[in-house]
């Protein structure tokens, strides 16, 4: 049997470069399109929250999916949650009729937001309007619905959250940027860590046409108990992230007991909440089937990415998670206008623009 050799590459990897630490919230802005915040929350209610949290994870589920044709579970617990309203009107049943997919199957019936879960919401949505208000410039695909343009209006909100429990130290979560099939291109979604300091890692995709020239870095953040990381615009474009397993940790002694009077109780254990927007423009009766009749998720194209204002996101098949690892050659390109979805900064710019001509 002859066995056919690539021939080597012609093109040169650029040298590789060492992990770096990122361990102040100016690092984190100067090297990734994250912020980090400390102490965001009352230390009462940071307490309460991992509290609550801790207790209720200890049955959460742990997602499974195939890795090409071998079953494999998650490293950690996992829960879904919703906010009683959508972030954008008053409605409340708006979680009712939605069905969500993950991984290539349907979610369980969600959770809902505890009053714990609702007062940090509120305080995190305005500390991430803050900063919205603060980057430069937008891209052209966030969202833009109901900012009125008045300087109270909230420009982000949160109507859903992940949460998910690591236990000791070799719990983790791998390499991965989230879907963003219903959080739409260039989502803004705020983490909220509680309990055991884990280190958070980011590192960029580098697209294929900048390989030569530079290469990716990888950055460790610790994050501690009632920290906050804003993964702004572009970073689910740009960067994967990870919560890596780790030799050692610290136990974490909690600031307050659980019950009044009772002993402080060190945990080994790490909650991480990530609020997220769902966007009405993105809701499960608009996303397209794959040939196997299932919702495709929408991923961006990472390796080709340009400027911001021109990238490309496919809806691709993920039958595959489930499905004894089959899946279709479902691929096609998202065309916002063409789909009917916004409004986003774009189009919101553009009618203002013609409306003063
Ligand atoms: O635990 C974390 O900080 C990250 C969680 C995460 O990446 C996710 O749920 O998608
Ligand atoms: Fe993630």
């Amino acid at each position: 049997m002859t066995v056919l050799k690539q021939p080597p590459s012609s093109k040169k990897a650029a040298p590789r470069r060492p992990p770096l630490t990122l361990s102040n919230p100016r690092m984190v802005a100067e090297h990734t399109p994250c912020t980090m915040h400390l102490s965001v929350l009352p230390p009462g209610l940071a307490s309460k929250l991992f509290y609550s949290l801790e207790e209720s994870s200890r049955d959460w589920q742990r997602n499974k999916w195939y890795l090409f044709d071998r079953l494999v579970e998650s490293p950690h617990r996992t829960a879904f949650f919703v906010r009683k309203t959508d972030g954008v009107s008053d409605d409340e049943t708006w979680h009712e009729s939605a069905q969500y997919w993950y991984n290539g199957r349907k979610t369980d019936p969600p959770h809902v937001f505890s009053s714990e879960m609702e007062e940090a919401c509120q305080i995190i949505e305005r500390l991430v309007t803050e900063e919205i208000r603060q980057r430069p410039s937008r891209y052209p695909l966030e969202w833009a619905g109901g900012d009125t343009g008045s300087a109270t209006d909230l420009l982000w909100r949160a109507n859903v959250a992940a949460s998910n429990r690591y236990e000791g130290r070799n719990e983790s979560v791998g390499w991965h940027s989230d879907h963003l099939t219903y959080l739409g291109p260039y989502c803004t979604i705020a983490s909220l860590s509680l309990g055991t300091r884990r280190l958070f890692s980011l590192r960029e995709t580098i697209p294929s046409h900048e390989a030569e020239i530079r290469s990716a870095q990888t950055f460790n953040i610790p994050l501690p108990h009632n920290s906050l990381v804003i993964m702004h615009a572009s970073c689910q474009e740009r960067f994967k992230h990870s919560i890596p397993p780790q030799s050692a940790m610290d136990v974490y002694r909690p600031a307050h007991p659980r019950f009044p009077g009772g002993p402080i109780e060190p945990s080994n254990c790490r909650i991480n909440i990530t609020y997220r927007f769902y966007r009405p423009d993105f809701k499960p009766p608009t996303i397209p089937l794959c040939k196997c009749g299932i919702p495709t998720v929408l991923r961006p194209d990472m390796k080709n990415r340009s400027d911001g204002k021109k990238d490309k996101y496919w809806w691709t098949c993920f039958a595959g998670a489930q499905n004894d690892g089959k899946s279709c050659s479902m691929w096609k390109l998202l065309d916002v206008e063409a789909e009917g979805r916004g409004p986003t900064v774009e189009s919101v710019t553009k009618s203002a623009t013609s409306s003063t001509n």
